[in-house]
């Protein structure tokens, strides 16, 4: 048949890379994390996640890279607010989710710093431009 549909993965290179972030709720706040590099974006905070690898789903995906960046195992949740374009044609999809040990402290792996975000905090850090985009669903989530 003559190709083109979206799942012909493989050979239709317009299949769109996703990026997960993830929304880890716990007692009313949200983890966030402070990249290290690059140096345009040193400093500033998002959420855990990363890009989804071919044949993954996105929530394999979520909880793989909580494990590799935060050294915690997650359960995934529902997506939550918009598909955020980025550079590359990348789009950035947000997931909430749970801590399986609700005691479990997250630990920075790869980056700079990670802090549990109360909703009266979301307006002062200074997150990635396309984080931004996620803070009115988030608050209606804490609301
Ligand atoms: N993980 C994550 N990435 C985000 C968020 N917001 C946002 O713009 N991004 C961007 C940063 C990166 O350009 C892109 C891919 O994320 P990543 O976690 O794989 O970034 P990375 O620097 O480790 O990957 P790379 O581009 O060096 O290969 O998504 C967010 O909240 N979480």
């Amino acid at each position: 048949m003559a190709g083109g549909r979206a799942g012909d993965v493989g050979q239709d290179l317009s299949v769109t890379q996703i990026v997960v972030a993830t929304a880890i709720m716990r007692n009313g706040q949200v983890l966030a994390q402070q990249r290290a590099y690059p140096s345009a974006d040193a400093g500033r905070w998002e959420f855990p996640g990363g890009r989804v690898e071919p044949g993954e789903s996105e929530e394999a995906a979520v909880v793989r890279e909580c494990r590799e960046e935060l050294g915690v195992e997650v359960e995934a949740g529902p997506s939550v607010g918009p598909d955020v374009p980025l550079r590359n044609g990348m789009v950035l999809r947000l997931y909430t989710a749970t801590l399986v040990d609700d005691n479990a402290e997250p630990v920075a792996v790869e980056h700079s710093a990670v802090r549990w975000v109360g909703i009266e905090e979301f307006d002062d850090l200074p997150w990635l431009e396309a984080d931004l985009a996620f803070l009115p669903d988030l608050r209606k989530l804490f609301g």
